[in-house]
């Protein structure tokens, strides 16, 4: 029987979506606002899930404060309030769109967590704009 934990969090970040190898107008005619040169901010709103059995000793299927805290450690204190093209090394050299964060926060995670467990990572960028990544 394998059960789904989820935790919530968020993180505050400014971003720009551009390519370096395209001019001004292309950036703005293929990413919109979002390309606009001195960047701007979103509230994003994470959801991690993790899937496994459930330990029958303790009754849980993983320790929601040590989930609490890696999201914490890999995510909020990396993330929040920084600027992600400049500050986050991991969108030096790749757009920083919310399916790409998906995927370096799902990485992030699936080193932390063991591999018994199956992982979803889903990413609201905007209350209606949301993505999700279960490393398929
Ligand atoms: N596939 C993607 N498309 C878009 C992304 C993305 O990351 N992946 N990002 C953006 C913008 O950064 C942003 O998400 C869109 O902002 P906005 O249009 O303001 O979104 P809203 O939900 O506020 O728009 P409403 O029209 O009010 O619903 C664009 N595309
Ligand atoms: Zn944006």
């Amino acid at each position: 029987m394998r059960v789904t934990v989820s935790r919530k969090a968020h993180f505050n970040a400014a971003h720009r979506l551009y390519r370096s190898d395209w001019d001004d107008a292309k950036n703005l005619d293929v990413f919109g606002k979002c390309s606009y040169p001195n960047y701007h901010g979103h509230n994003y709103e994470l959801i991690v899930a993790v899937t496994g059995e459930i330990d029958i000793e303790t009754g849980f299927v993983i320790d929601l404060k040590i989930l609490k805290d890696i999201i914490k450690s890999e995510v909020e204190d990396p993330f929040d309030h920084k600027n992600l093209n400049l500050d986050v090394p991991e969108f030096a050299e790749l757009n920083p769109t919310a399916e790409n964060i998906c995927v370096v926060i799902y990485t992030k995670m699936r080193k932390k967590i063991g591999a018994e467990f199956d992982i979803e990572v889903t990413l609201y960028e905007t209350p209606r704009n949301f993505v999700s990544y279960s490393g398929q």
